[in-house]
């Protein structure tokens, strides 16, 4: 089997080109997008028409935490539209029957009722926050579902909760709440730092799941044969919930992060700072119905990411 992994350089697509290369028996292929920009469309039909492979897995996206989102939202629209449209075209053109794509758990309305089930998608206002990566992100899942229906491919669709883990991206202001706060309590307790500063009020409520979880159930999903997977999905929705079904305050989460790494002051909160959506858990029955569950509790997954963050801190990406 050829498979084709866009983004394997990222948190995502690191995981899952690991778990690949554990599994043996495929050929590979990836490209860094310094030899392949995939909002290039040129570029990708070149690409996808010379390699040709058997299965995409579409892990490259432009992607950031709620002030990344909220400064540069040209750029989460317009880079994710344009590597969706191109990726999932060219591997039309060429020929791929079989394609998973990555979109995210800010594509359900703001107030969905919880936990959201995959029926929730275009039923409500999203979070201004990351309204134009939902967008994005939405697009994508109608990209698979519409050459589904046209074409007769088999392009499916996971939608991740919040994710975290080796190989994040632990920049201060434009990354995730779960690598700025290790990143953040790790700085203070070195330079015994009194008090570390969370953004909002810490009410809101995230579900984490640590990506090697993702990574197993991204393959999970893309090696359900086709009638269990239509069977899993609505006749005209393609996509399914990827959870561990609980969440945590942020707050919750603050003092788990300042335990893992040995934090021993105070927390305060920023209120300036925008909470973003109050509540997002998933309804993961769907995915547990067909035989897949999260296995990496988060004081687990956080414990590993802090390991993997000390271990990493010289060659941090952002
Ligand atoms: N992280 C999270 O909490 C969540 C992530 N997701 C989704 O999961 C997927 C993977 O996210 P994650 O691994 O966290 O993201 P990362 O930022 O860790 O990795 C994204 C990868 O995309 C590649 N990429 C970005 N732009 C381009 C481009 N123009 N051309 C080629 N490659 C490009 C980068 O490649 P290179 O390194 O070569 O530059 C990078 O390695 C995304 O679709 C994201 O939306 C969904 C929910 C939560
Ligand atoms: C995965 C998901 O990620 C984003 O949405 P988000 O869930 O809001 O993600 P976040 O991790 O940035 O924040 C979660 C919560 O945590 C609070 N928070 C506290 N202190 C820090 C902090 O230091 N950094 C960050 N980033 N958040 C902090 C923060 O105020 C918020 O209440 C979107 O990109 C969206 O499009 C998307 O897909």
């Amino acid at each position: 089997m050829k498979i084709y992994i866009a983004g394997h350089r990222g948190m995502v697509g690191s995981a899952i080109l690991r778990q690949l290369q554990a599994q043996g028996g495929h050929e590979l292929i990836t490209r860094t997008s310094g030899e392949l920009d995939l909002t290039n469309q040129a570029a990708v039909q070149d690409f996808m028409a010379a390699e040709k492979p058997d299965q995409v897995i579409l892990a490259a996206a432009k992607v950031g935490g709620i002030i990344a989102n909220n400064t540069y939202p040209a750029d989460f629209i317009y880079e994710n539209l344009m590597i969706e449209c191109n990726v999932i075209h060219a591997a039309y053109t060429a020929g791929v029957h079989k394609l998973l794509q990555l979109g995210s758990s800010c594509i359900y309305p703001r107030l969905a009722e919880q936990p959201m089930q995959e029926n929730a998608l275009l039923t409500g206002t999203l979070e201004p926050t990351n309204e134009p990566y939902a967008i994005a992100k939405i697009a994508g899942i109608k990209l698979c579902e519409s050459y589904n229906r046209q074409y007769g491919t088999d392009y499916r669709s996971v939608m991740p909760t919040n994710l975290y883990g080796p190989g994040d991206n632990f920049h201060p202001e434009n990354s995730h709440v779960v690598p700025a706060l290790i990143r953040r309590f790790h700085e203070a307790t070195q330079n015994n730092t009194p008090e570390v500063v969370i953004w909002g009020t810490g009410k809101p409520m995230r579900e984490f799941l640590h990506v090697d979880d993702m990574a197993e159930a991204s393959l999970f999903v893309m090696g359900l044969d086709d009638a269990t997977y239509r069977a899993n999905t609505e006749p005209m929705l393609s996509h399914i919930n990827v959870g561990t079904g609980s969440d945590v305050t942020i707050g919750e989460l603050a003092h788990m992060v300042a335990e893992v790494t040995g934090f021993q002051g105070a927390v305060s909160f920023d209120t300036d700072k925008p909470d973003g959506a109050p509540r997002k858990l998933m309804d993961v029955s769907r995915l547990k119905d067909m035989g897949w569950s999260a296995r990496i509790g988060l004081k687990e997954g956080l414990t590993n990411a802090y390991q993997w963050y000390l271990d990493n801190q010289t060659t941090l990406r952002g």
